[in-house]
Order: structure tokens, then C-alpha cells, then sequence
């Protein structure tokens, strides 16, 4: 009779596995070849170790103060550690690269390469966020703002029913027929969140192209509930499989091996959520468009957090914008850069180069996160940092309560962003959209009892931490 003993004696790694594997064997009467053909199918594969040293990954980011040095010094040795994960095998940062979490988290900005692995803490929780452009031909930009403005739905939560679009029934099928997705939770926000904005720099831009004169409308936001949740589940089956076959990976870079059935239907999951996302900037496009009896010139968008699939390898880009036409099914256009409410959105067009994967920035990017820049502004009023740094654009805040963490002193000079995008050779400016005006959300949660004890909890761990904190933008993505 084999007992777990020798089960051990011959190396294997115990488990639950074991008490079936005997079952077998001894009914069987398994020994010498027949006993290891058959552990052969049962064993769990052998643990993946950490690579012993980073690949390799392109910089494309220079420091032009102490501020933005030391955030390229904490997302270099981010990256460092990242590239030891097992099935990286490229990467590289942006000029907008910042700090997203503890080390060894992908940066905002970075691109991360993987064979076979799909890592969902890698491409960022608000799966898909991304820009959608619509030119409305010599529409008044003032009006398409208050159209627009009355029109769009910004905070948490989804529209009231009286106000909801319909849910297209091919998306609504996709979804019942994913297990990642089939939920009466996640079905419940595909019908309410769609044609909704969210919050955090989520915006609605209106400008004027600087080759055409034409009007502009471009809507920035994400999956909201339905991405939130599809995170949150594959987050935990990542987990389960780094248990596993990786435990020395850091949890927030487990993945789900892309040919297991969880890794095909999540990668299913993730086009979904891309259909729905896309769908809930055109049907905001469409509405306006209607509203103003304006004719839709073209139309194009991108996102700037997702998972594009080259063969076996999945390029995962967390705030980077996709250049290279394999990573695009549907493309109708070029591609969208904003960089901050008062600055002119550029429009971009690449391809792969030695050293951008791909890929160019996704922004500008921050140089502090919202707590510290917000406490660079001490001793200001709201009104006062508002007023400097608004003049000449109509800015507007949907919930009227300003956000100074979402002004342009929030982000990195976006002169210097746009030089480095020349500089590293990432892209071409073909176009820029010169700003008339925005709406966001602003700062809805102002006066909730709960804000100041979550401000001065967010004050004391930074003072214990004393280093870089977390720039990434996670504002947009509380799931009611
Ligand atoms: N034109 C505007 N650009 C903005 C605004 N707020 C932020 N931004 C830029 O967008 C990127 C994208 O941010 P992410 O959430 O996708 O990481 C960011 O880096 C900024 O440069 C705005 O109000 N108007
Ligand atoms: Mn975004």
C-alpha cells in the first residue's frame, strides 16, 4: 500500500490532492511506471521562482526638478522589483510615470509585457478608463458645454430610471454568458452606470482643434461599477493561482494563466467590459450630438488602462495610450492625450519603436499625490487657487464644489510631458485641441462627517511614511 509518506519520500508537495491521488492508486494497485505516469497528471506544477534579475525595461522619462527626480526614483526601483515577476519579458515607463502603491506595483505610466499571463492588478482597477473624441463640426463651444452639462451624470451611483440608456443586448448576453460577469450586482450597474462619469479626474472637455477650428467634445472616464467589480473578482482568482504556482510573487502582480478556463473567460470579461466602456461614451456623444442637432464629423477614442494581446503576450498598460495598430480592433482615428483642464489635449499618432513597446503617455501625470498636493496649497482658499489657475477657460464643477486636486498645479508641466513624448521619439503631435472649457465632478464628498477623519488619517500615514506615496488616481472608483 503507498501512503502519503511515500508520496513525500518521492518529492511531492503535499496538499489536498494527496487523500484522492492514494484513493487511486492503491484501488488501483499503482506501482513503478504505472504510479509515476499517473502522478505525472495529478501533481501540482512545480512552484515558478522570482527571475533572479529584472528584465530589462525602457526608461522614457527624465527629472526636471528634485520633486519629479524622486518620483522617478521610487518608480524605478517600483519597476526593478516588478521585473522580477515570472512572465515578464518587457516594460517600460512613460514621461507621465508615477507612483501607483507600495513597491513593486506597476507605475501609472508603465507598460508590462507578460507570456501567457494576464495580471489584473497590472492593467488598473478602473479597467478600460479611457477618451472617446467627437467633432461637432463649428458648434459653439459655450453651448455644447451647457448641452453637455445637462445632459452627462458625474458622482456615484447610476442614473434614475427615467434617465437610463439601454443596455445594447449583445452586451447584455456577453455578460450572462461570463461567469466573471453574470451577476445580479454587475447587471444592475451595466443598466444604471451606463452614460455616467464617475469622479476623480473623470471630465467632460470641450475645445477647439487648432488645424480645423472645429469643435470638439472629449469624455474621459471608465468601466465604473461593472470594471470595479470584474477587478475585484479577478484580483481574487489571481491570488488563488499565486498560492499555488507563485507564492514568492507579490500578490498585487499574481495573474491568471491566459489558456486556463478562468484565464479565457476573463480575458472574454475584460472585451465586455471594453464594448460596455466604449458604449458609455457614445451613448453620452450621441445624446449631445442629438440635443445640439449637430453633425458628428468623426469620432475616435482609446483607452489607457487595459490588456492588449499579441499572440501569447499580453502588453499591460496601467495609464499608458495604445500607439500600434494590433492592439486596436476598432480604430477610426488617432489617438487622445489630455494633460490638464487649462492645456490643449493633444492628438497623437505612432507605432512600435525600439523603446515604447507600442505605447506613448496616457497624460501628464502627478507629481504629488491629491493628499500632499493639497497640502502644498495650505493657507489658500479653494476660490482663491481656483481663480489663478482657471483663467480663461470655463471650468465648471458638476456638484459645484471645487476640487483643487484636479486643478493643473495637480499634475506634471504639461510642456515638459509633451517635449519628452518628442524627445523619446514616442509619438507625433498631429493636432491639439485648445481647451474651452470642462465640466468634473469636483469635490461632491466635501462635506461628508466621515471626510475629516479620513483626511487626518490620510495626514498621519504620510508622516510615517516619509517617502512617495501613491499617485494613482483611484478617486473614480467607489462601487455602491
Ligand atoms: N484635459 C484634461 N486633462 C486632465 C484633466 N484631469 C486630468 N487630466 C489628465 O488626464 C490624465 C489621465 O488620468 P488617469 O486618471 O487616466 O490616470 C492625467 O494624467 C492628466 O494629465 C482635466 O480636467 N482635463
Ligand atoms: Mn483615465
Amino acid at each position: 500500500m503507498i501512503t502519503g509518506k511515500d508520496l513525500l519520500d518521492l518529492g511531492l508537495k503535499p496538499g489536498k490532492w494527496f487523500k484522492e491521488a492514494l484513493e487511486h492508486i492503491n484501488a488501483h494497485d499503482l506501482t513503478g511506471d504505472a504510479l509515476h505516469a499517473y502522478l505525472d497528471t495529478v501533481k501540482p506544477a512545480p512552484v515558478i521562482p522570482l527571475l533572479d534579475a529584472p528584465v530589462h525595461f525602457y526608461e522614457n522619462i527624465r527629472a526636471d526638478t528634485a520633486v519629479e527626480q524622486a518620483n522617478i526614483d521610487y518608480v524605478r526601483q517600483s519597476m526593478q522589483q516588478l521585473m522580477r515577476t515570472p512572465t515578464v519579458v518587457a516594460g517600460a515607463i512613460m514621461p507621465d510615470a508615477c507612483p501607483a502603491g507600495p513597491l513593486g506595483t506597476i507605475p501609472v505610466g508603465g507598460v508590462v509585457a507578460t507570456r501567457n499571463a494576464i495580471h489584473p492588478g497590472m492593467h488598473s482597477a478602473d479597467i478600460c478608463c479611457s477618451v472617446m473624441l467627437s467633432n461637432l463640426g463649428k458648434t459653439d463651444p459655450k453651448t455644447v458645454l451647457d448641452v453637455a452639462q445637462a445632459i452627462t451624470h458625474f458622482g456615484p451611483g447610476g442614473r434614475d430610471p427615467e434617465k437610463q440608456f439601454a443596455l445594447p443586448a449583445e452586451i447584455l448576453a456577453e455578460m450572462q454568458a461570463n461567469p466573471f460577469l453574470n451577476s445580479e450586482r454587475s447587471l444592475k450597474m451595466a443598466r444604471e452606470h451606463l452614460g455616467t462619469q464617475g469622479d476623480g479626474n473623470h471630465f467632460l472637455y470641450v475645445g477647439v482643434s487648432k488645424a480645423t477650428g472645429d469643435t470638439m467634445l472629449v469624455t474621459h472616464h471608465g468601466s465604473r461599477g461593472v470594471g470595479a467589480v470584474l477587478y475585484g473578482h479577478g484580483m481574487k482568482v489571481a491570488e488563488f493561482f499565486r498560492r499555488e504556482i507563485s507564492p514568492a510573487t507579490a500578490p498585487d502582480n499574481a495573474w491568471i494563466p491566459s489558456e486556463t478556463p478562468e484565464g479565457v473567460n476573463y480575458w472574454d470579461a475584460l472585451q465586455t467590459v471594453r464594448k460596455w466602456t466604449k458604449r458609455n461614451h457614445e451613448v453620452l456623444h450621441e445624446a449631445i450630438a442629438a440635443k445640439l442637432a449637430a453633425t458628428v464629423q468623426q469620432r475616435y477614442w482609446n483607452e489607457h488602462n487595459f490588456v492588449f494581446r499579441d499572440g501569447d503576450v499580453f502588453y499591460h498598460a496601467k495609464g499608458a495610450t495604445p500607439l500600434a495598430a494590433k492592439f486596436m480592433p476598432d480604430i477610426t482615428g488617432p489617438r487622445i492625450i489630455p494633460l490638464n483642464m487649462a492645456q490643449p489635449i493633444l492628438i497623437v499618432e505612432g507605432d512600435t519603436t525600439t523603446n515604447n513597446l507600442g505605447f506613448a503617455p496616457h497624460g501628464a501625470g502627478r507629481n504629488l499625490s491629491r493628499t500632499r498636493h493639497k497640502y502644498s496649497k495650505i493657507g489658500q482658499t479653494n476660490e482663491a487657487i481656483f481663480e489663478a489657475e482657471t483663467q480663461g477657460i470655463d471650468a465648471r464643477f458638476y456638484f459645484n464644489r471645487i476640487d483643487i486636486s484636479e486643478l493643473p498645479s495637480a499634475y506634471k508641466n504639461a510642456e515638459d510631458v509633451k517635449q519628452q513624448i518628442t524627445d523619446f521619439n514616442l509619438a507625433t503631435v498631429i493636432d491639439e485641441i485648445h481647451p474651452y472649457g470642462c465640466i468634473m465632478a469636483g469635490d461632491w464628498e466635501q462635506d461628508a462627517p466621515w471626510r475629516k477623519k479620513k483626511l487626518a488619517k490620510a495626514a498621519a500615514a504620510l508622516a510615517a511614511q516619509g517617502g512617495v506615496d501613491t499617485q494613482e488616481d483611484t478617486s473614480a472608483l467607489t462601487v455602491e
